[in-house]
């Protein structure tokens, strides 16, 4: 029987071109998938199959015996088998003793067991050293070559030269192992894939719950009340007007409650006279989606300018510039020039074009890739400081434009709607 330390030892420090023998049990997908791409890095690959006959579908060099059979040509033994199949190893414990098994499994619900799939097969196998690899990379992923879809594998294990020997096979592929640390965190792995967009759900519903706010809002005061109340037609307002009223206020909102999360939890720590506690729930994932956040408001801000921008060629704009400098005309009048406006306007653009360079700053040193360049106190200032002045900036821009008539005209002109309606009802 080939079992064991010496073994492992053969195979870490294998360096030559033909690398060592790697056994995979079930040849369904997954597991013709990965003996595909293992053939093509260099292992030779057996696979452990209830039928030992070579169908076309299996790569061509790869052999196919008995589970037994092929278990005992290899030391790394990769489960490629549905876990509620996982029972049928049982029999086999003694040729699996000591080898390297690797859980690549997923289930089809977030914990639908209350034991993780590798920690199953790790006491099924006693004898066996568990390391959970792969179940993030499609077999799709695996044949149309590593330049699709992601290549981040997470590894995790409690033998450490075992977690090795996986990462190593893994990075020969072509794919990047992220160790995860021990068989613990087979859970957290394994509800991954079943996870869909986890961090983005929370900044993205509340930004579309904002919009129809401000929409609803924004269409009262601009379109419905002067319909109602002056007759005038300014339904299309909804193309353009409306839409760079919403952006700007949702942006602000957003990135005001990427740094409200931070407050709060000082407030909680001082009030608490300790940091060695946690934080209620719902605190602790506002604060792990705070970079979805800031990136969704970005996205805001930057409609925002991009609208703004083509202010000066809407008809709409043009046709009211027109008839201001006609109406002077024929009236024989020139408007005096007001320094205070002057100031008023090139203020409030500037710290709208300082302000949104700040927010783009911001969304770029989130980037890994940049990020990972900086130290922990650069991104520290980065995000939080310059973040902070960005806020105050991006408000003080929206201040000036004139937030306090805004308010005053939109809750008057709102309340007359309603009350129209409430007054038509009866
Ligand atoms: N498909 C994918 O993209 C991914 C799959 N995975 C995981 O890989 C594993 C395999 O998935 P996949 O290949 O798609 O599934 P398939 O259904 O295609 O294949 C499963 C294989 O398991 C073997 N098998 C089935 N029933 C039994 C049994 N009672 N006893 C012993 N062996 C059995 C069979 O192999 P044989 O006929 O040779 O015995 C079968 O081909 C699953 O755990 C899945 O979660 C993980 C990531 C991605
Ligand atoms: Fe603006």
């Amino acid at each position: 029987m080939n079992t064991n330390p010496s073994n492992i030892m053969a195979l870490t420090s294998n360096t030559s071109n033909k690398k060592e023998t790697v056994c995979i049990f079930g040849t369904g997908d997954f597991g013709r998938a990965l003996g595909y791409r293992m053939i093509q890095s260099g292992y030779s690959v057996v696979f452990g199959s209830r039928q030992a006959q070579t169908s076309s579908l299996i790569p061509k060099d790869a052999e196919v015996l008995s589970h037994a059979e092929a278990a005992q040509k290899a030391a790394i033994i990769i489960i490629a088998i549905p876990r509620q199949h996982y029972n049928f190893l049982t029999p086999l414990a003694e040729i699996l003793h000591g080898k390297v098994l690797v859980d690549v499994s997923n289930n089809l619900k977030l914990n639908q067991y209350s034991q993780s799939n590798a920690e199953y097969l790790a006491q099924l196998i006693p004898g066996a050293k568990v390391v959970k690899a792969f179940n993030t990379v499609s077999a799709w992923a695996l044949q149309s070559g590593p330049l699709d879809a992601s290549r981040q594998v997470f590894v995790c294990g409690d033998d450490k030269k075992a977690k090795q020997i996986v990462m190593d096979i893994v990075r020969a592929l072509g794919l990047t192992p992220l160790d995860q640390g021990s068989l613990l965190a087979a859970q957290e792995i394994e509800n991954y894939p079943l996870q869909l967009f986890p961090m983005w759900k929370f900044p993205i519903f509340l930004s579309l719950g904002l919009t129809a706010f401000f929409f609803f809002y924004s269409l009262t005061r601009d379109v419905i009340y002067p319909y109602v109340y002056e007759n005038k037609d300014f339904s299309f307002f909804i193309a353009i007007s409306i839409p760079n009223r919403i952006c700007p206020i949702v942006a602000l909102i957003l990135l005001a409650l990427v740094y409200l999360p931070g407050v709060l939890a000082a407030i909680i720590q001082l009030y608490r006279g300790t940091k060695y506690s946690r934080f209620p729930d719902g605190l602790d994932k506002w604060m792990l989606c705070r970079k979805q956040l800031g990136l969704v408001a970005l996205a805001f801000a930057f409609l925002h300018v991009l609208y703004t921008l083509i202010i000066p060629i809407r008809y709409y704009v043009r046709w009211r510039m027109n008839s201001g400098v006609l109406s002077q005309a024929l009236n024989n009048r020139t408007d005096p020039f007001i320094n205070t406006y002057g100031w008023l306007n090139d203020s409030y653009l500037a710290l709208g074009i300082l302000g949104f360079f700040l927010f783009v700053l911001l969304g770029i040193t989130s980037l890994p890739s940049v990020s990972n360049s900086v130290n922990w106190r650069e991104f520290r200032f980065v995000q939080s400081k310059l973040g902070y002045l960005t806020l105050i900036l991006c408000t003080a821009h929206t201040l000036v434009y004139g937030g306090k008539q805004f308010l005053n005209v939109s809750s008057y002109r709102c309340l007359s709607v309603i009350l129209l309606l409430m007054a038509r009802e009866r």
